[in-house]
């Protein structure tokens, strides 16, 4: 038996940034690896996991790939990530490369930590952490401090916390990361890709490749392999959440919406822009039923970016519910939000 520890790739980023996207090109080019996938999402709705599973092939079949859908991994770490890291590995053909899919408000640095876990340290290491950023978001300013109260605060205290909850979260998994992936290049000009990629510049503690992508598709060589074992390495990745040694996810709630059998997919996807537009919604994914129609069809949105395409038929078994998980900054309204998905389209 070999000595050598299992390397892990973390694959990190805000919601819908392309984290999936990446985690599947890589699945489907693993460069002779054999994988595991190991994927963590808000809410018990796991639907990257079922995404992930739809790319199940000899190099890491579907019982490789395991959801933890009970919370945030890293607040999990003795429940959950430890006792399945122990079943990859006793696998009578264990994995030779782990990828995890942190969920998009996890903060990497708490899972970092979990690599010290006595049982683990000697059996895994961790390879690299990739931050995957949504480039149109970030030349947008959606993680920028925010300026009011910078403003109102600059001459009472230089040392006061500016950054908005999204920034933070970002802020976090930037100055974790071993490479950043500035995915979605397709949606931004030039010079909002300069942009962007000056925005990712500037949150680096140290300089790190940042690589541009559509898609999430990336040479695997350029992202497997680094030999960062960045759990020797936490003091040059800081936190914001340091101090407090644990953090919450109080800044961000999230809510599972059932919806009515829709006559159209553009029904759908009017009345998910309308609640990023109208409400400030982050995120919203899930399947949803469309009469007549034998395929189930998935739905993405990101802010007012919709995506919608059916995936694979309903199963017999499987009832045709149409169901999406929706993500917004703490406090959002959850009634009108509801609302707006089950009511008539405008
Ligand atoms: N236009 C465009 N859309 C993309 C690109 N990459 C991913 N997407 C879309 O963006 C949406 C989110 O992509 P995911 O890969 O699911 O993002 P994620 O980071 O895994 O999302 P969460 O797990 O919810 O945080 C999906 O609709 C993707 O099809 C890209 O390069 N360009």
């Amino acid at each position: 038996m070999s000595l050598e520890k299992i390397p892990v790739t973390i694959v990190t980023g805000f919601l819908g940034a392309g984290k999936t996207s990446l985690v599947r090109h890589l699945m489907e080019n693993p460069g002779g690896r054999r994988l595991a996938v190991l994927v963590n999402e808000f809410g018990d709705v796991g639907i990257d996991g079922d995404i992930l599973k739809g790319c199940a092939d000899p190099s890491c079949p579907e019982d490789a790939i395991v959801e933890l859908t009970n919370g945030c991994l890293c607040c999990t770490v003795a429940d959950e990530f430890v006792p399945t890291i122990q079943a990859l590995l006793a696998r009578p053909q264990p994995p030779e490369h782990i990828l995890i899919e942190t969920s998009g408000l996890a903060l990497p640095k708490p899972l970092l930590k979990a690599f010290e876990w006595p049982d683990l340290r000697t059996r895994i290491t961790v390879d690299g952490v990739i931050a995957v950023a949504d480039a149109e978001a970030v030349a947008d300013g959606r993680f920028a401090p925010d300026l009011a109260a910078v403003t109102a605060q600059r001459a009472a205290d230089e040392t006061i916390d500016h950054d908005t909850p999204l920034g933070e979260v970002f802020e976090d998994q930037v100055a974790c990361a071993d490479i950043v992936i500035l995915n979605k290049i397709d949606l931004v000009d030039t010079q909002a890709l300069a942009a962007a990629r000056d925005t990712v510049q500037a949150e680096m503690p140290r300089k790190i490749p940042v690589i541009e992508t559509q898609e999430g598709r990336v040479d695997p060589r350029v992202v497997l392999g680094l030999g960062a074992a960045a759990e020797d390495d936490l003091a040059a990745r800081p936190s914001h959440h340091e101090e407090h040694g644990e953090h919450d996810h109080d800044d961000f709630e999230t809510i599972v919406v059932t919806l009515p059998d829709h006559a159209a997919i553009p029904e759908v996807v009017a009345k998910v822009e309308a609640i990023a537009r109208d409400h400030g919604v982050l995120r919203a994914k899930g399947y949803v039923a469309v009469r007549g129609k034998p395929m189930r069809l998935l739905v993405q949105g990101v802010g007012t970016r919709v995506r919608a395409q059916f995936d694979r038929p309903w199963a017999a078994d499987e009832p045709r519910v149409s169901r999406l998980v929706v993500i917004g900054q703490k406090g959002f309204d959850h009634a009108a939000v509801t609302a707006a998905l089950q009511g008539e389209p405008a």
